[in-house]
């Protein structure tokens, strides 16, 4: 196995994003965001931006997974090929990169565009994907590694509250290739059951990076147990 997969083996990975127009979208604090959760036990991190993964590359010596998000519909995680290239000249050991069945933006197939990512670059491809037959598809297009990141974001895949374990489980058995759980795992015992369930490693994002939505978690629940006021 590379040695980078191997190095994440049954490990947390942190995703460390911020969203367009929130207080936290910045290089700098990405980078500090990155150092902090490396602080507590992160064996790799996956982040979203150049800007991002130039700071957090020079700052960090952990896996790093890239991508950049371009658009908000449709195909936008690592949209085109040279998306891809570029997130792979920032250092990211790994391009993260959509590999749903949808049409991508420049017209390559997803075999197509993680040939020439090997060939240019050398870099491992983590194919995001939304269902079952999307997973099987980018392991025979050559992905390095799948992750479930896509689930419940594409208008075909099932949507839940929680992240799509039965999906996790149905791919690490079936696919040639290791399988990252990614998506809505808000908890550590989450966390542990995509590993049970044969996960190769998980990668978790808002719930510990993420203060608004996790702000917003626990501000409804006070509100719930609060009930209708006077
Ligand atoms: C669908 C999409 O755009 N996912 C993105 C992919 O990089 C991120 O916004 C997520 O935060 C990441 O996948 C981690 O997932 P969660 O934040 O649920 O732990």
């Amino acid at each position: 196995m590379n040695p980078l997969l191997a190095a994440v083996r049954g490990r947390l990975i942190v995703s460390c994003q911020a969203y367009p127009g929130e207080p936290l979208r910045d290089p700098g604090t990405m980078c500090r965001m990155a150092r902090a959760v490396a602080a507590g036990g992160a064996a790799g991190i996956r982040a979203q931006g150049l800007d991002d993964l130039r700071l957090i590359r020079a700052a960090l010596d952990l896996p790093l997974i890239g991508l950049w998000k371009d658009g908000d519909g449709g195909v936008f995680i690592t949209p085109t090929l040279e998306h891809a290239l570029a997130v792979a000249e920032t250092g990211a050991d790994v391009v993260a990169l959509d590999a749903t069945g949808r049409p991508r933006p420049d017209g390559r197939t997803l075999a197509e565009t993680v040939r020439a990512v090997h060939e240019r670059t050398g870099r491992l491809v983590m194919a995001d994907v939304s269902t079952y037959e999307e997973g099987v598809a980018a392991a025979e297009a050559g992905a390095d590694v799948v992750g479930t990141t896509l689930a419940g974001y594409t208008p075909y895949s099932r949507t839940g509250p929680g992240p799509d374990l039965d999906l996790v489980a149905r791919l690490a058995r079936d696919l040639p290739v290791p399988v990252i759980a990614e998506g809505r795992i808000h908890t550590p015992g989450q966390a542990a059951e995509a590993l049970r369930r044969g996960a190769h490693a998980v990668v978790v994002g808002t719930a510990i990076t993420h203060p608004a939505s996790i702000t917003r978690w626990f501000a409804g629940a006070v509100a719930d147990a609060a009930g209708p006021g006077e």
